[in-house]
């Protein structure tokens, strides 16, 4: 049996900070106070009616005239039932809700002054965390450090903070296990180390206010507790802290400074935890605290029991009549308050802080090397390289080292187009469905000012090109020579130029729909018949010639179109095929003469005029990928 050389009874420590000293030396965080004075949240719903179809819109009212303080200095936690209002609370602290659903009257002040506070100050910690699935833990948390740092910080200062924060939330051991996702491939880590790698990716920077929804779910008591205590020691050092959070043990509950509980969306209590007890047992349909319970756990009985009696519930006018009666004293004492408002920022001073910490090339480069990780995790896997393999079999089987001659051009053309559609089909979805994932963690680290549109869809871009169709496009070059193609090397360099402009086209394309198309289901649904009418489009099926006149402007934007057209350009023209030894056209090509001019091919496939050209291929599929991406980058702009 292994000893045990842990003191059971030892508390857990909390973080020492010193590494934070080295990255924000002549930095001090800059404090802040968020005030939310009789705010009232009504958002817009969508009304379902009785047959399950949506009708109409009307504001919901999620919280009611909430007055409360987040203060420097101060660990403030938020209590109350499931439904209750803490993660709107959070929103709304965070400024992450439309301003347009806090009812007129709600007043938040930032030091004192009514406005906005700046994004880049604020780290939330939301329930679901939104990792890089296929990046470390240690990578996970660098990454979110560097992108919020200056650049004045070297990366070795970042690491040494970043090495500081996993030994603090005992995330050391698993620093190199890849995160996964509980229904991924890779399982990766569990759901209370995940948790801890997102407080980290927050706490790691040390924003002035931090705000974190319900940090301690799924974690042991002990870690939970080592969690809180870490949040003690940063708020010691000026850090204005809110944590929402469910039943603390009573350890837990005693390191708070200040407490609001919620019921309904509206306050029961707001103030000091120790008066807590005291304050729900004055009101007359709250008993004592039984023995032997939790304090907590007492606490969130009585809300629940109160919230059964539906609108007889009493709690929240009792604390509204109780503020009305007693002047609620400010949780800061005097002196304190003193020395705050002598070292808090004005709003226009915190607003000042430069929009990015890093310059467009900074961001640039750490969003290409982060999205290349996540991407070759998903795009590079074992699973990817056996469906290659399954391709390149039956391609191989099928159409192995086809004659050249003109009884089998027809074959030679099929396998050309069916390079395309294998492939092209799976980019296209893929494409749609990954976005779908960063999309939520674009959202919410673009809400935090961590970078800008422009280096992220760059960098994505980056990756999308390489990633994404290498293996694809590896698959075409080595078919190309089971196949037979034509046998030099310049035809072999121009087909993989065409094959890999193709795909690439193929893959903007279906990142321009996933952008354009925000639901997932539909994206989804909508992805494979646009792309297979895109395909029938290229020619193969129908001659460019024979086209219904009224669809056939489709062509002239179908990526398969000139990448088919590029391909059989590159194989047939400039040279003659042979005829069986019969000396007979065994296809109904052209006008049957022997040996048949490759030229002849080409125009029977509808390919004519200056279409005829491999490069004019080549410039309008460059053009089109051009369009898809510019395309994107527009639509993920006004998606903002
Ligand atoms: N944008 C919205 N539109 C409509 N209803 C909303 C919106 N946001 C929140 N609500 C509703 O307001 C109530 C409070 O939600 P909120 O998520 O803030 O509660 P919570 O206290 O954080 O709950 P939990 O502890 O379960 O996470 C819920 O009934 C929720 O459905």
């Amino acid at each position: 049996m292994p000893t045990c050389t842990e003191d059971p009874s030892k508390e857990p420590e909390p973080i020492k900070l010193s590494a934070l000293s080295n990255v924000s030396a002549g930095r001090q965080v800059p404090l802040v106070e968020l005030s939310l004075q009789n705010v009232t949240y009504a958002p817009l719903t969508t009304k379902a009616s009785s047959n399950g179809k949506t009708s109409g819109r009307k504001r919901t009212t999620v919280l009611q005239n909430i007055t409360t303080t987040i203060s420097p200095y101060k660990l403030t936690a938020w209590m109350g039932p499931s439904g209750s209002g803490k993660t709107s609370l959070i929103s709304i602290a965070a400024d992450l809700t439309k301003s347009g659903d806090l009812v007129e009257g709600s007043i938040i002040t930032v030091n004192g002054e009514e406005g906005k506070i700046p994004k880049r100050i604020v780290g939330v910690v939301w329930q679901d965390d939104l990792l890089l699935t296929n990046l470390t833990v240690e990578e996970n948390i660098y990454y979110s450090a560097r992108l919020k740092t200056p650049e004045s910080c070297s990366d070795e200062q970042v690491s040494a903070v970043v090495l500081e924060t996993m030994i603090e939330l005992g995330l050391t051991d698993i620093r190199n296990s890849v995160v996964g996702s509980p229904l991924g491939v890779v399982r990766g880590v569990s759901g209370g180390e995940r948790k801890r790698v997102s407080v980290a990716s927050e706490l790691v920077v040390r924003p002035s206010l931090l705000l974190l929804d319900e940090p301690t779910s799924g974690l042991d008591a002990t870690t939970a507790q080592a969690l809180i205590g870490t949040l003690k020691v940063l708020s010691n050092m000026g850090h204005s802290i809110a944590v929402v959070i469910h039943q603390p043990r009573t350890t837990i509950y005693n390191m708070f400074d200040h407490l609001l509980l919620l019921s309904q969306g509206s306050t029961v209590f707001n103030g000091n935890p120790s008066k807590a007890r005291e304050y729900l047992e004055s009101c007359p349909i709250v008993g004592e605290l039984p023995p032997e319970t939790g304090l907590a756990d007492w606490i969130m009985d009585v809300i629940k029991e109160d919230e059964q009696r539906r609108e007889a519930a009493m709690l929240a006018s009792h604390w509204a009549e109780y503020i009305n009666k007693e002047s609620v004293h400010s949780m800061i004492s005097d002196s304190l308050r003193k020395t705050l408002s002598r070292s808090m920022s004005s709003l226009h001073e915190l607003h000042a802080v430069p929009k990015f910490n890093n310059s467009f090339r900074t961001q640039l480069k750490l969003l290409t090397s982060r999205t290349m990780k996540q991407q070759r995790g998903e795009r590079l896997t074992m699973t990817a390289v056996i469906l290659q393999l399954l391709y390149l079999f039956f391609s191989a089987v099928l159409w192995w080292r086809l004659p050249n001659n003109t009884a089998r051009t027809f074959e030679r053309n099929s396998l050309l187009f069916f390079m395309i559609i294998a492939q092209a089909n799976g980019i296209v979805i893929s494409a749609v469905t990954v976005f779908q994932r960063e999309r939520a963690l674009l959202k919410r680290e673009r809400a935090k000012k961590m970078y800008g549109v422009s280096s992220y869809f760059l960098g994505k871009t980056a990756s999308d090109m390489t990633n994404n169709v290498l293996l694809p496009v590896l698959y075409g070059l080595v078919v190309y020579w089971t196949a037979g193609f034509r046998p030099t090397f310049e035809a072999y360099l121009k087909f993989f130029v065409a094959f890999y402009l193709t795909l690439s086209t193929a893959q903007s394309m279906g990142l321009w729909m996933s952008i354009a198309i925000p639901n997932m289901q539909v994206a989804l649904v909508l992805a494979p018949p646009i792309t297979l009418f895109f395909m029938i489009m290229g020619g193969f099926y129908i001659p460019l010639q024979n086209m219904n006149r009224g669809i056939a402007w489709a062509s002239w934007i179908s990526f398969a179109r000139y990448g088919y057209s590029a391909l059989i350009i590159n194989e047939y023209a400039g040279r003659d095929i042979p005829c069986l030894d019969d000396g007979e056209a065994s296809i109904a090509i052209g006008t049957g003469v022997c040996p048949l001019p490759g030229e002849e091919v080409i125009a029977s496939l509808g390919i004519t005029g200056v279409a005829e050209s491999y490069w004019f291929n080549i410039g309008m599929t460059v053009g089109l990928q051009v369009m898809f991406r510019v395309a994107a980058y527009i639509f993920l702009r006004r998606a903002e």
